[in-house]
């Protein structure tokens, strides 16, 4: 589906999104950053009938949204990996998933639960915060970064039925910190949240780099190749809030999609809604408090010269209770060029699958040309080989 920008949406839209006599602060932040829309859905939900912009056409979950099948996977204990004792078990099981479907779940993973509770509960904060206020941090054209109600100042149609707030994280001393982006865009009393968010992002890279050990252990390339390739990697982290819905057999929280990124690190509350397309149809993937959810995204399946699977997964809401959910989107340097270790190019694996690119031109064409789904990667290379680029790009 081709992005369509905000200014082709057409006004009678914004009366159902905007409830005026409630939020004229808001109308005035909207106008303000140039936002036609503001996402509210308590006021929605007192609407008969849901916006037709909210409405997912040539859908299955509706039936899918009454009784799902769990996805039964191994989980994976990383702990026992990290001494070594269990190496090769960890590696088969990662393996095995990310061949078939790109998705696997670790525990003893040694991140603090009390750090994953803090972190919900910061992002509690940020989306109560009043409209005016969430709209003024709204995410800018192109960037990644920031406040999205909806996503309805991108798109017309299709709208998720979420909140979603975003940032930055490259763990450089050179790059603004976490801390810095919540004093300055957040505001100065949200200093605690940037600190959470700091040593949330750090302890995420750290697993992420430990993943990437077992990845490559899994794929039998060299074990530091992929941890030295995102050594000095620009992730994007991610809070989404999903409202319950009275209509929820019409809308979607995330729709069908494979993440663009390499890696993603995801932890979902005790509600549930997170699905993954595994053996022809949707499981449901169970909430684990002490689990985190690890997807194989667009880039990592380059990488392995599309040996592993990126994950099509997909987010359902629900009508009574809110879910959130916290994503680590790991993501390369984004002038770093993404291409298979040479243990993966050989006669037998085939050879070279996708072209060489990097991730600022993948992270700028989701931005800019196309709405991600689960045909980035291929758009993406169609869009790169037609696109004066070429010239850049070896196979
Ligand atoms: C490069 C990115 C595109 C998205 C934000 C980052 C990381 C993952 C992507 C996304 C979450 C995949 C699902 C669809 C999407 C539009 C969303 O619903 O939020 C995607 C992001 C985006 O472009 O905002
Ligand atoms: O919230 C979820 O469970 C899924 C979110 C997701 O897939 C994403 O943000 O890319
Ligand atoms: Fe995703």
């Amino acid at each position: 589906m081709s992005l369509v920008m905000a200014d082709s949406i057409s006004s009678p839209s914004s009366t159902i999104l905007l409830c005026p006599q409630t939020t004229t602060a808001a109308a005035a932040a909207a106008a303000a950053s140039s936002q036609p829309f503001v996402f509210y859905p308590s006021l929605l939900q007192k609407q008969p009938d849901l916006p037709k912009e909210f409405i997912w056409p040539n859908n299955d979950h509706a039936a899918a949204s009454q009784a799902v099948e769990e996805l039964n996977e191994p989980i994976v204990d990383l702990g026992s990996f990290l001494s070594g004792e269990a190496t090769a078990v960890a590696a088969q099981l990662v393996r095995e998933a990310c061949l078939n479907h790109g998705f696997f779940q670790v525990t003893n993973h040694g991140v603090n639960p009390d750090l994953i509770d803090a972190a919900y509960e910061e992002a509690g904060k940020i989306f109560e915060l009043p409209v005016n206020r969430k709209l003024r941090m709204t995410r800018k054209p192109g960037g990644v970064s920031g406040y999205s109600g909806a996503h309805a100042d991108r798109y017309s149609s299709n709208l998720p039925w979420k909140e979603t707030f975003s940032f930055g994280f490259s763990g450089s001393e050179e790059m603004p910190s976490v801390v810095e982006y919540f004093r300055s865009v957040v505001g100065e009393e949200f200093e605690r949240s940037g600190w959470v968010y700091q040593r949330y992002c750090e302890a995420m890279k750290e697993l992420s780099l430990e993943i990437m050990e077992l990845l490559a252990v899994s794929l039998g390339v060299e074990k530091t190749h992929f941890r030295s390739f995102f050594e000095d990697s620009s992730s994007i982290m991610r809070c989404n809030l999903y409202p319950p819905c009275r209509n929820e057999r019409l809308a979607m929280g995330t729709g069908p999609h494979c993440d663009p990124t390499s890696l993603t690190i995801l932890h979902q509350d005790q509600v549930g809604g997170l699905q993954v397309f595994a053996g022809g149809r949707w499981l449901t993937v169970k909430p684990c408090r002490s689990a985190f959810v690890i997807n194989i995204g667009d880039t990592f399946m380059a990488l392995s010269n599309g040996k592993y699977k990126s994950c099509l997964h997909r987010a359902i809401v629900n009508r009574e209770r809110e879910r959130r959910s916290l994503v680590y989107f790991v993501c390369p340097r984004e002038d770093k060029v993404v291409k298979p270790p040479p243990e993966l190019l050989c006669a037998e694996l085939g050879l070279r699958q996708y072209p060489d690119f990097t991730w600022s031109d993948l992270l700028h064409f989701t931005q800019s040309h196309y709405r991600a789904d689960e045909a980035t990667l291929k758009s993406f290379f169609k869009w790169l080989m037609s696109s004066n680029r070429v010239d850049d790009c070896s196979m």
